[in-house]
């Protein structure tokens, strides 16, 4: 089928990205050479530094406004009794992010992150994917165009997470959508479902992707028919993100979906996210190695709320105060390399 005219501008978006600025990245390398370590001592937090420099476009990046966004939506496919808690919990668990309560909100307060929920239509969840389409393309668009709205306020690190109970059974048929196989290949345990429902959650995927495989032929018609609001969404910030100059860091198996979509329209749309973490859920490592991808951490967690993208924030900063504050061999009279 010829995609929906409404997809136009986010395929331009998402094929004509922007380079990385490696002049930025050899000022970065001349700095840190003179830092007084060993060179590469500090491993992946010297790529860390690298990687906000390339994307913020700075030789001295920043980040003073570091951001988690979690956008929230609900699935008509808690229907078929895919997660191990009822569908309210969404809207709950956003007045727990607010309130202060929640993990993310956690991190996000004690290491000083500006934390942004975006509600996306709690009470219109989108269609059981087993049944019909989970939007129609108009609904799609407008949603990844809304999503774009979350660089609005200048962040100078942008992490996508998301809340929306039965969202891994949703980001379970858009991988096997993208990459073939049944969806035993790709389901997981969610918030902890048990052995029938892991079963009845593979069924899902495959009866979803059965019902809609004449238009499963495009990354968005995929986003469109199996998707969620706060998957369109994020991909929204994510490219938007790009255009914008911000770094991203995707959170886990739920986020990384946003990712696959805009990997499967362009690969080189993702160069400027870093994948924080590979979650214990479902077949995550699997698709990140699908898109070349490695998670910085690897920390068993399965909670989405962007929850590992915060940690790995939190890294990123500490990174980036080493590079800025310590001393050179210079300045602290420490005699450099002999051989
Ligand atoms: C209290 C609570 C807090 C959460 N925070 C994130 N999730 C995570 O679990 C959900 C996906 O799992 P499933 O597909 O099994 O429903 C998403 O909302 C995700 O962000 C939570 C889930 C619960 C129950
Ligand atoms: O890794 C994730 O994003 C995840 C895993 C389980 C439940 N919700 C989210």
């Amino acid at each position: 089928m010829p995609l929906n005219p409404a997809f136009a501008d986010i395929v331009e978006l998402l094929v004509a990205v922007p380079d990385g600025d490696e002049q930025a990245v050899t000022a970065i390398r001349q700095r840190d050479a003179q830092l007084t370590k060993p060179p590469g001592s500090l491993g992946q937090l010297e790529g860390l530094v690298e990687f906000l420099a390339r994307w913020q476009h700075r030789s001295k990046p920043r980040l003073d406004n570091p951001m988690v966004t979690i956008f929230a939506g609900n699935h008509g496919v808690t229907e078929q009794g895919v997660s191990a808690f009822p569908r309210e919990v969404t809207a709950q668990m956003v007045s727990n992010f607010t309130n202060g309560g929640a993990a993310i909100s956690q991190i996000c307060g004690l290491h000083e992150i500006n934390l942004r929920v975006f509600e996306l239509a709690l009470e219109l969840p989108t269609g059981d994917i087993t049944k019909e389409p989970a939007l129609d393309d108009q609904m799609c668009a407008a949603t990844i165009a809304y999503g774009m709205e979350a660089v609005a306020g200048k962040p100078d690190l942008i992490c996508l997470g998301e809340m929306g109970i039965g969202n891994t059974t949703i980001a379970a048929a858009i991988y096997a959508a993208l990459y073939g196989g049944t969806g035993a290949d790709w389901v997981g345990r969610g918030t902890g479902v048990d052995d029938e429902a892991l079963k009845r959650k593979a069924d899902v995927v495959d009866r979803a992707l059965a019902l809609h495989k004449a238009e499963l032929d495009h990354p968005l018609a995929i986003l469109a028919r199996l998707g969620g609001r706060e998957i369109c969404a994020m991909l929204g910030a994510l490219v938007a993100a790009r255009h914008q100059k911000v770094p991203v860091i995707v959170d886990g198996y739920v986020a990384t979906a946003a990712a696959a979509i805009a990997h499967a329209v362009n690969p080189a749309a993702i160069n400027h996210c870093l994948f924080a973490h590979v979650s214990a859920e479902g077949a995550h490592a699997q698709v990140l190695s699908k898109m070349g991808q490695s998670g910085l951490l690897d920390l068993g967690m399965r909670l989405g709320e962007g929850s590992g993208a915060a940690l790995a924030a939190v890294l990123a900063k500490t990174a980036l105060h080493l590079h800025d504050n310590m001393a050179t061999f210079e300045g602290a009279s420490v005699s450099g390399k002999s051989v």
